[in-house]
């Protein structure tokens, strides 16, 4: 039931989508040497203790992305992956950054994902969005020349994000890049009250202007903030697979998503990085354990939470 509902996935970072086996294929083909014996040693280093552990592991993976081929790959194979799970449309994070950083040239990477993308309706019947995401264990100014390059580029950029290592970096360090994102017409969202305060998650609204907190399960510590959210109806893109896997919360029966609808919140459900935290968007709604019912407000949220226009939106609703 749940892969038949039409849901729209707004919290997906392509390069989460990397399989252990996609790991050692690329590294072997790319010739990258990875301190890894074999699939179940790399597998066995998936037990995380919060979200830097994770870092440490996703950046490191990421070295084997080289070519435009090995990004087109990883996006086809993610698409691939979530016409099963019954996603009709794809809003989804790239770390430019994160490769820019270690040498592959911008294009390459924008090149290899946005081919993929742009022929992602007529291939798999999946609409998607490109949401560009800032580091903010990085520079602002790092951020800036990294917004100005992506804008140069060309490609098609639905929105600007923020991620990475969240305490330490508040949303108030990247004031003029999404002011700068906002003038040029990008949608923006912001991950914050993941492992960060509720003030980050005011922060990414009254700063940022953010149109979707990315996660905010921390918000539910504040209740003026709720308040708030609620009143505007912002949407809430939740990774409760994602959660537990980062010790957010403690196990899956005790995640507090269904508190959060409860209070009135516009939550969605999403698989944030799915090849490590043990599941697609289908297995986050499935770990979930709620009624039908609840399954099918979260499906209808998410395309309500999307960016899609109201036309579209009502053709998948
Ligand atoms: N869950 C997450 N939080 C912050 N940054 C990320 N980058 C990839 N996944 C992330
Ligand atoms: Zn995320």
């Amino acid at each position: 039931m749940i892969r038949q509902l039409p849901k729209a996935e707004l919290h997906l970072h392509l390069e989460g989508t990397l399989e252990p086996e996609t790991i050692l294929k690329l590294a072997d083909r790319n010739r990258i040497r990875l301190p890894y014996a074999d699939v179940d040693d790399l597998a066995s280093r998936y037990d995380f203790n919060d979200l830097q552990s994770f870092l440490d592991l996703y950046y490191a993976n990421i070295a084997t992305l080289q070519t435009p081929e090995d990004f087109a790959e990883m996006t086809s194979a993610y698409l691939a992956r979530a016409v099963v799970a019954g996603v009709r449309h794809a809003e989804v994070f790239l770390d430019p950054q994160a490769h820019t950083s270690r040498g592959v040239p911008l294009e390459v990477v924008l090149d290899g994902v946005g081919s993929v993308l742009a022929a992602s309706q007529r291939r798999f019947g999946v609409s998607t969005g490109l949401i560009v995401s800032i580091l903010r264990d990085h520079s602002a100014e790092s951020a800036m020349s990294t917004l100005d390059a992506v804008l140069a580029s060309g490609v098609a950029v639905l929105g600007i994000g923020l991620d990475s290592a969240e305490v330490g970096h508040p949303p108030s360090k990247f004031v003029d890049v999404f002011a700068k994102a906002r003038a040029e017409g990008l949608h923006t969202v912001a991950h914050a009250g993941e492992e960060g305060p509720p003030s980050y998650v005011w922060e990414a609204l009254d700063l940022l202007k953010v149109e979707r907190i990315d996660h905010g399960i921390r918000s539910l510590e504040d209740d003026e903030l709720v308040r708030r959210l609620a009143d505007e109806q912002i949407p809430l893109t939740v990774c409760p697979l994602s959660n537990v896997r980062l010790r957010v919360v403690p196990d899956i029966s005790q995640h507090p998503l269904p508190t959060m609808l409860e209070r009135g919140l516009l939550v969605t459900v999403n698989s944030d990085d799915p090849a490590y935290f043990g599941g697609y968007v289908d297995d986050s709604y499935e770990a979930l354990g709620l009624p039908a019912e609840t399954l099918h407000t979260l499906a209808a949220n998410s395309i309500r939470a999307s960016f899609l226009s109201d036309a579209q939106k009502s053709a998948l609703l």
